[in-house]
């Protein structure tokens, strides 16, 4: 069983290398992935990943990649090549879309000898509410329902897991079982604020309720002192992996 340390991925959504640097060679000890998203990568291109990898950093390239199949399989391939641990599409590009990107993850590595990356869906974001679904997206079903849909058509696409937030992670569980990887968002620790997350939970609960990997941005980064922080959040998630 992984250890609460080694589940806990630190969101660097900062401009530049140079602070995304700061805070690995910070919390490396404290945390076991660092998520790369289209802040930092938009602002530093692929190379930001060299340098973290190079700090010895894990990474979790949070691209969330989402077009017709041949473009997302052509871009699996090259963020595949970047020896990335864990990259991301979108469940809702359908599944020959998930298909192309497992295919050419698969290929990549192989070709490259390289390890084969966790290839993730994320299902409805965090940021989205029963409201927003219905109201602004013209979706017809609960969150939780629509979560299910996604998650399912995931497995059957081949992908590793998904996104999802802490709140839908029971029932990901009882309908894709426990081998499936859930990386969850939307979490917050009572002492924080909630920003515009809207379906959260604190890390006990959401490591309680079965998450893989607890994704923290802000509540770490925003904070006076990072490294107390994660400590903080660490010492919630292994509470939460006693019971
Ligand atoms: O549904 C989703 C998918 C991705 N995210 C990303 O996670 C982090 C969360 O950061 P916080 O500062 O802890 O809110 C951020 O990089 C998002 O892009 C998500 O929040 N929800």
């Amino acid at each position: 069983m992984l250890a609460a340390k080694d589940r806990l991925i630190v969101a660097l959504d900062v401009d530049t290398a140079q602070e995304a640097e700061m805070l690995v060679a910070q919390l490396q000890d404290h945390v076991g992935v660092f998520k790369v998203g289209m802040q930092l990568f938009n602002s530093e291109g692929p190379e930001v990943l060299k340098r973290l990898h190079s700090l010895g950093a894990r990474i979790f390239l949070d691209l969330k990649l989402h077009d017709i199949p041949n473009t997302v399989g052509q871009a699996s391939a090259v963020l595949t090549g970047h020896g990335v641990y864990m990259f991301n599409v979108h469940t809702a590009g359908g599944k020959e879309m998930m298909e192309a990107a497992v295919r050419a993850s698969v290929e990549t590595a192989s070709s490259l000898n390289l390890p084969r990356p966790l290839v993730i869906g994320v299902t409805v974001l965090t940021s989205i509410n029963e409201e927003i679904l219905r109201n602004e997206m013209g979706i017809d079903r609960t969150v939780e329902e629509q979560v299910v849909k996604w998650a399912k058509l995931a497995k059957e696409s081949g992908l590793n897991g998904v996104v999802a937030s802490p709140r839908e992670i029971r029932v990901i569980r009882e309908t894709c079982g426990n081998d499936f990887v859930i990386v969850t968002p939307g979490v917050r620790p009572a002492w924080s604020a909630k920003n515009d997350q809207k379906r959260v939970m604190t890390p006990k609960e959401a490591v309680e309720a079965g998450a893989s990997y607890l994704v923290v941005g802000r509540p770490i980064t925003a904070a006076n002192d990072p490294v107390e922080a994660a400590k903080r959040i660490v010492a919630e998630m292994e509470e939460g992996l006693k019971c």
